[in-house]
């Protein structure tokens, strides 16, 4: 059997609209409203028909009444003319009247003038009687005189000499008895008497009667009450019946109109009924019928249209709602979410007992293992009877008995997702619920990766510095609970930083990776070790005694695990480290507390050279504080020389060259020719005057500069300072000299390197190949393609560049080779026992020897003895710098140097040798 909704849906799309109310009652409300039109021009017809008959009727009838009454009113006048013509021919013109009167023949003299007129025209007698008077140039006499004929005369109408009313002549003609003519017989008539018959209840207002001449001239005309004549009347359009309105004369209103021949006169009789009066009450009707049917039609149409506007709005309603469906349908089709429709089931209590499920979209099957459409009209019970242990079942009547949206997050136990994160979204309906469910298994763990990222170090795995934190809090404060104690120890290794460098990144992660799951293996499960960052580790102990010394045989086994050698790739490398511990409650109560003092005992650690641990006693803090104050002061210095040279600069004076007490200044350590003994450079070596502790070795505060970013302000000061000065001894015309500049790590790789080099060239105008940049091995194999990019930048420039302590490093050779230097300088470390140590010969041969095929010059630095320099110089090393020649000396001295080398070049040595 088709369903309704079956046969709606094979119902085509345009039969379905056009069946729809809002469509149909309109087009079939145009068959009542023809209907209604229909009818009442049909009755409007009718009515006209009947009007027009009425009309023509009463027409008719008028005129066969005014006819009969003309007729009798002529046949009256013909009748006295006869009289007194008879009596004329009997008893003579003048006794004529007074014979008719005797015997009482003579109309009466109120309707009519009676009069006779002799032969030549003189008024005989008259009755009523009016003076004599010559009527023999009226037509009527002219026309009887003239002529033969016996018919009755009838004249316009007109007013006369005689009497001054308009009247009409009605004559005979009177002949003696020969036949001859003898005079006139006349009547006189008021035009009146004509259409006296008028009445206005069937002629109406505009009703006519007419009594027309065969010359077609009006004797008489009545409309309404006003009498008239003389007007021209045509007679040819107006026939004896009257078929249809018509203008007619005298006033051209429109009428139906008849006339008909008087017999036996040249007259013609005419009626006509205007046409607006006629039809006045077709018109009226007309009008009512017209109101009626537009009434009936307006009600109709308004009808129709609220009922088509209300099913309109339903339909549009519906449309919206089918809509809705279809698209809630496609999107649960579409969504990777199962939906559920379920109707609560009551027990005979009123209780919620089960669910219904009533649909469920395709991806449900995915959850349930069940065919949406087999599981639609199951029990929720019956289908998936485990929702009763995963919450399900609570949530779904919590949500039918609160109506409200209940959302929860489950590992799945049973069923096809058995071991999938599941979501699911309840949302309370009309007697039931919505679920939604949702596998958010992927979600899960990638919450559970981000969580593992963010307190776990990417590298080695370990805790970090968050999760550290965390459990440390949570040691603290289970030991302030339990009244325990927890150590906590701060590992850096000792040399990783020359792995990292020389070796290259790759190098450093492998060692710590290997040195982390080394140190690990020493700890237990309830210990922690987390990774800081860099090089620095922490290990949490947090099952420690209350005595430090407890502690050693752990932090022993550690320390000897993380000196094993470490074999990366081909090479073995061995790093040490050096701990700070702190022990809980001892060292600090607090977390904060505790990390800082076990950092101040690393610290020591380190000081105290490395490859040993350190327990923290309260001294070590001062040495940290210590650090503090000697940053806080270098920046001071900074601010403070940099604010000296502003002052000179604006002053127009020259910066002072030996700076006052808590300024940075420069010394110039002289760079000889080996072979001439010429001094050709110096190397710019910064100072820090003090104010308290004096001058300030750069070894004790370019480590603190570097690692708090100073270096890179005060990097550019030196660098801008010793342009400035190289040019001062040019400008002095002194030999030309390069000046060497040291640049570190954290300058070399700061961006605005180039740039700054640039501008103090261009500011001091200093040639860029008067200033040289020394930068070590270590630091250019910290990141070789960029170093490599910037050493080419500043060759570009014309910048010379060196490598500072070659041999310290681990310089790959083919590195070397790409480097755009012009020098290599092997460290003092190899010069100190050049005369003794047969491997650092062995070595200042190799650097000598590698430059050289290099096309580099090889400068040695640290040359102290005349040995050293004799070796060096018996070995094609190119130049030297140490103590032998010069120590680093304030720029004076290196003019006095400059100045006796132009006076004699041989005095150079001596002098300088003497002021050493
Ligand atoms: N980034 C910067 N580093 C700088 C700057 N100025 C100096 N430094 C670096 O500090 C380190 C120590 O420098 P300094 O105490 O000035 O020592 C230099 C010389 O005084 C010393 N030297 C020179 N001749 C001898 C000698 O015959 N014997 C001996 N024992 N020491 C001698 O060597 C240092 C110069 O070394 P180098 O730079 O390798 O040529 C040092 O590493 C400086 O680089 C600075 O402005 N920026």
């Amino acid at each position: 059997m088709t369903s309704p909704a079956a046969s709606d849906r094979c119902r085509p799309r345009w039969l379905a609209r056009a069946l729809e109310t809002h469509v149909a009652l309109p087009l079939f409300a145009v068959l009542p409203l023809l209907a209604i039109w229909v009818a009442t021009f049909h009755f409007i017809e009718t009515e006209r028909r009947a009007a027009v008959g009425a009309a023509r009727d009463a027409v008719r009838e008028q005129l066969e009444t005014y006819e009969a009454q003309v007729a009798r009113n002529l046949n009256a006048i013909d009748q006295t003319l006869k009289v007194i013509k008879y009596s004329v021919e009997l008893n003579g013109t003048h006794a004529a009247l007074p014979t008719l009167r005797a015997e009482e023949l003579l109309p009466p003299g109120l309707v009519f003038q009676v009069s006779v007129a002799d032969r030549d025209g003189a008024i005989v007698d008259s009755n009523p009687s009016m003076p004599a008077h010559d009527v023999s140039r009226a037509p009527y006499f002219t026309v009887h005189a003239n002529g033969s004929g016996h018919a009755v005369f009838v004249s316009q109408t007109v007013g006369d000499t005689a009497r001054s009313e308009p009247h009409l002549h009605f004559t005979r003609r009177i002949e003696d008895g020969h036949g001859r003519f003898a005079g006139v017989a006349i009547v006189e008539v008021d035009p009146a008497y004509f259409t006296s018959s008028y009445e206005r209840s069937r002629g109406g207002e505009l009703g006519l009667l007419a009594l027309v001449g065969s010359d077609g001239v009006a004797r008489a005309v009545r409309i309404g009450d006003k009498v008239s004549w003389g007007q021209p009347i045509a007679l040819d359009g107006i026939g004896e019946e009257a078929l249809a309105p018509q203008p007619t004369a005298p006033d051209g209103i429109e009428r139906y109109a008849g006339a008909r021949r008087l017999a036996g006169f040249p007259l013609t009789a005419v009626v006509g009924l205007a046409d607006s009066e006629q039809m006045a009450q077709y018109e009226q009707h007309y009008g009512t019928y017209l109101v009626g049917a537009t009434a009936a039609s307006s009600l109709l149409v308004a009808v129709v249209a609220m009922i088509s506007a209300w099913s309109w709005q339903v339909a549009k309603a519906r449309r919206r709602e089918r809509q809705a469906q279809q698209t809630y349908a496609a999107a649960s089709e579409a969504s990777p979410d199962a939906f559920f429709v379920l109707r609560s089931v009551t027990g005979a209590d009123g209780t919620i007992v089960d669910f219904l499920v009533e649909g469920s979209n395709s991806r449900s099957e995915l959850f349930t293992g069940i065919a949406s459409e087999a599981l639609r009209g199951q029990l929720l019970g019956d289908a998936l009877p485990y929702y009763r242990t995963n919450g399900m079942w609570e949530h779904l009547v919590q949500v039918v008995l609160e109506q409200r949206v209940i959302e929860a997050e489950w590992q799945a136990a049973s069923g096809p997702t058995a071991g999938r994160w599941l979501q699911r979204q309840i949302v309370p309906v009309e007697g039931g619920a919505v679920a939604m469910v949702r596998d958010i298994t992927e979600r899960k763990l990638a919450e559970e990766r981000i969580r593992h990222m963010a307190h776990h170090d990417e590298l080695t795995g370990l805790p970090n510095r968050s999760l550290i934190r965390d459990r440390l809090d949570q040691a603290v404060r289970n030991a302030q609970r339990n009244g325990g104690h927890l150590a906590l120890a701060f590992v850096d290794l000792d040399g990783f930083k020359l792995v990292n460098d020389g070796l290259g990144h790759n190098a450093g992660d492998e060692l710590l990776k290997v040195v982390g799951s080394r140190m690990e293996a020493c700890l237990r499960r309830t210990d922690t070790l987390g990774r800081l960052g860099g090089d620095e580790f922490v290990i949490l102990l947090p099952e420690a005694g209350e005595s430090p010394l407890a502690l050693t045989p752990v932090l022993e086994k550690i320390r000897q695990a993380v000196t094993e050698p470490v074999q990366i790739g081909d090479q073995a490398v061995r790093v040490s480290c050096s701990m700070g511990v702190v022990v809980y409650p001892r060292d600090g109560e607090d977390p904060k507390t505790l990390m800082m003092n076990a950092d101040a005992a690393m610290y020591r650690a380190k000081d105290l050279g490395s490859n040993n641990f350190q327990f923290y006693t309260r001294e070590m803090n001062a040495s940290v504080e210590a650090k503090l104050v000697m940053l806080e002061d270098m920046r001071r210095a900074l601010d403070t020389t940099l604010a000296d040279e502003t002052h000179d600069a604006t002053d127009g004076q020259a910066p002072a060259l030996q700076a006052p007490a808590g300024r940075f200044h420069l010394l110039y350590q002289p760079k000889v020719d080996l072979r001439t003994g010429r001094l050709f450079g110096v190397e710019a070596l910064i100072r820090w005057r003090h104010p308290e502790h004096g001058i300030v070795p750069p070894m004790r505060f370019i480590g603190l500069a570097e690692e708090s970013g100073l270096i890179v302000g005060l990097g550019e000061w030196v660098v801008r300072t010793a342009c400035r000065q190289a040019q001062l001894w040019r400008a002095a015309g002194l030999d030309p000299l390069t000046v060497s500049v040291n640049v570190s790590a954290r300058q070399f790789e700061e961006k605005r390197l180039v740039d700054r080099i640039a501008g103090a060239l261009r500011d001091t105008g200093l040639p860029p190949c008067a200033l040289d940049l020394e930068v070590t091995e270590s630091l250019l194999m910290r990141d070789l393609n960029q170093a490599i990019e910037r050493m080419r930048e500043l060759k570009e420039m014309g910048v010379t560049l060196s490598i500072d302590d070659f041999g310290t490093g681990y310089s790959s050779l083919s590195a070397l080779k790409s480097f755009p230097i012009s020098t290599l300088k092997i460290d003092k470390s190899f010069v100190r026992d050049l005369a003794s140590s047969s491997d650092d010969q062995a070595i200042a041969l190799a650097v000598i020897s590698l430059g050289h095929r290099l096309h580099l010059r090889v400068i040695a630095e640290g040359v102290e003895t005349v040995e050293q320099r004799d070796f060096l110089l018996a070995n094609d090393c190119d130049e030297m710098q140490g103590y032998l020649f010069s120590p680093p000396v304030p720029a004076e001295r290196i003019t006095e140097m400059l100045q006796a080398q132009q006076r004699q070049p041989r005095d150079v040595a001596q002098l300088a040798g003497a002021r050493a």
